[in-house]
């Protein structure tokens, strides 16, 4: 479709020389406000896919909310585009990475709907309690259907949380103003917020469930929580609990949710999200919005006046920046360091990152997770050494450690992080970073080494730079040397005979490929204490080893290693 195929009332009276804004969804008029007197708007009622295709070349700022599709071809296509705005959070609808490679900044408003959201859930939350919607459908249909619509009370009723972030936090307060008792599961979460606000964390999920009377979740839709609910977990329940999503779709497994619900399993669900939205006409999601065990909406979890205010002006106002040249407040692509830094630091930036990224991931397994406060709630040593030392503008770095430690647990996959708002980003998770420059290090073997250390642990990551190249130096309690990017198992094992073999048999029948392997021993010195329980008498043969692999390691991968003779634990990094 060519832009004059719109309809005439779609369009604002246009000056041809201004720049133009497409916003193809409903955003709310009060940020539309700035824009309008300096620009040209334009709100098609329905953009079809190939419509954006055709059009989107003489654009200069997209605005849109989760349902237009923002692809690689269409970013390639928009040669004056210069920002795309997403009035809400999740951007899990525009290729960023495509974005970021046309040069063009995707901004979006990281808590406007927040508020929003939460209420949703507590919406769902007493609709499915006191069966709400059946109660109207039957006085609709002429019914006064009184004792089979009996509800439970949620005072005094458990509250579980999955995802102790912003809209987590807000869910557990109002829980609380509901006089229930909130127990969340959060490996990232500050113990101290938790407390906070009255909220018991757990250390996993199979403490967590089957205490629920309620179950809602609030996590990103990421590797590690796709179907992170599914027919083993729902089993573990109370077969009266009932559970809900306002997170997104496929944190819970739409099939093994419709079968829990229709064998009796758990007693009902409050869904606002789906894996398809709307949902396919056959799919489980469609049968889970017409079961009558089920309260659903359609993705309204943002829906409200004072959400679409927030989020409108919000984007709007970035909108404006960067259309007169500025720097906005919330890019979900920003750079970490200034061109004139770049040379210098860059290196250091992408170690730094990755250190922090291996730290979430690698201490994140089951055996090394404590009960909250893996990443936030934590105080970390960052210690610059050698000629990094004498650098005196570290807000890159820091910058770069505060992404990598969150980049595997948001769904921004931490590219919202940049020099500005990161001290913000590492306050809210209570991650406290102590800098140390170590100018008097004493027979140093790199030009420059940094070491990321957990204060009140052994958990400890070390690493250099050469030429253009990043390598890890120490892990753990062990020396170490390999490239901390793509795939990578790290197996910490008894260093014995045959451990290779078995383990390449492993990899091998799943169609998984080695390209490196490390062996990491135990450092001069290092002691046997540690997270993990080891045999007394292997024990000072501990070592790790470190594979790059190419395949996809799924969980019946890591349960197979686990289960190796000699394997003390598994974790895999993906960097
Ligand atoms: N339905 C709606 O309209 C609506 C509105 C707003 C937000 N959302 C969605 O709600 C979700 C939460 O948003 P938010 O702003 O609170 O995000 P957030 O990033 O502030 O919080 C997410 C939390 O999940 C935790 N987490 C990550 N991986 C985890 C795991 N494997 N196990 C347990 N916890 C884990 C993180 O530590 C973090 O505390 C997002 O998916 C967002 O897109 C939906
Ligand atoms: O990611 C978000 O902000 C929410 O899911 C809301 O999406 P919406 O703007 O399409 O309502």
């Amino acid at each position: 479709m060519a832009p004059s195929a719109m309809s005439p009332e779609d369009s604002s009276p246009s000056t041809p020389s201004r720049p133009k804004i497409l916003i193809p969804e409903k955003v709310s008029p009060d940020g539309l406000a700035l824009l309008s007197p300096h620009f040209e708007i334009h709100q098609p009622k329905s953009l079809s896919a190939s419509d954006l295709l055709a059009i989107i070349p003489s654009y200069h700022a997209l605005i849109i909310r989760s349902e237009t599709k923002v692809t690689a071809e269409v970013l390639s296509a928009a040669k004056n585009l210069k920002v795309v705005a997403r009035a809400g959070v999740g951007v899990d609808n525009v290729d960023v990475d495509a974005a970021t490679q046309n040069g063009i900044i995707v901004v979006n408003s990281p808590s406007g709907n927040i508020v929003a959201a939460a209420e949703h859930t507590i919406a769902l939350l007493m609709a499915v309690a006191r069966n709400v919607p059946a109660g109207d459908r039957s006085l609709r249909n002429g019914g006064w259907e009184r004792s089979k619509l009996v509800g439970t009370e949620v005072g005094g009723k458990t509250l579980a949380i999955i995802g102790l972030g912003k809209v987590g936090l807000k869910v557990a307060r109002m829980g609380v103003g509901l006089g229930m008792k909130v127990i969340a599961m959060d490996p990232y979460a500050s113990p101290e917020i938790a407390a906070s606000a009255s909220v018991s964390l757990v250390g996993t999920l199979s403490e967590l469930l089957p205490k629920a009377d309620f179950l809602t979740i609030h996590t990103p839709l990421i590797a590690s929580t796709l179907d992170m609910i599914s027919t083993a977990e729902l089993s573990t329940m109370k077969n009266t609990a009932k559970i809900l999503n306002v997170a997104r779709g496929g944190v819970y497994n739409e099939s093994a949710l419709l079968e829990a619900l229709n064998n009796g399993t758990i007693a009902g669900a409050g869904l606002d999200v789906f894996t398809s939205e709307p949902p396919l006409p056959d799919s489980a999601a469609a049968s889970l919005c017409r079961h009558p065990k089920v309260v659903a909406t359609p993705h309204l979890g943002a829906s409200t006046v004072e959400a679409q205010e927030n989020v409108s002006i919000d984007v709007c106002s970035q909108v404006l920046t960067i259309l007169r040249g500025g720097l906005p407040t919330s890019a979900v692509n920003a750079p970490l360091i200034l061109p004139e830094e770049y040379r210098k630091l860059q290196p250091f930036v992408r170690l730094i990152e990755k250190m922090g990224s291996l730290y979430t991931q690698h201490y994140s397994t089951k055996q090394k997770a404590e009960a909250g406060g893996l990443v936030g709630g934590k105080t970390f040593d960052l210690i610059y050494e050698g000629e990094l030392a004498g650098i005196s503008n570290t807000r890159p770095l820091f910058a770069a450690l505060v992404k990598g430690l969150t980049s595997s647990i948001s769904d921004s996959g931490g590219r919202d992080v940049n020099i500005v708002n990161a001290p913000l980003i590492a306050r809210q998770k209570g991650i406290r970073i102590n800098e140390t420059h170590n100018s008097a290090s004493q027979d140093l073997v790199y030009a420059s080494l940094v070491t990321l250390k957990a204060s009140g642990g052994e958990q400890a990551i070390s690493g250099y730079v050469s030429g253009k190249s990043i390598y890890i130096s120490r892990l753990d309690r062990f020396s170490a040397n390999f490239v901390p990017e793509g795939t990578l198992i790290v197996l910490h094992n008894y260093d014995e005979p045959g451990k290779i073999g078995g383990v390449g048999g492993i990899l091998g029948k799943h169609g998984i490929n080695v390209k490196f392997m490390s062996v990491a021993a135990l450092e001069n010195g290092s002691g046997t204490g540690t997270a993990t329980p080891v045999d007394e008498e292997r024990g000072e043969n501990e070592a790790l080893m470190i594979l790059g692999v190419k395949g996809v390691v799924g969980k019946e991968v890591e349960r197979e290693l686990q289960m190796e003779e000699g394997i003390l634990d598994v974790s895999v990094v993906r960097l």
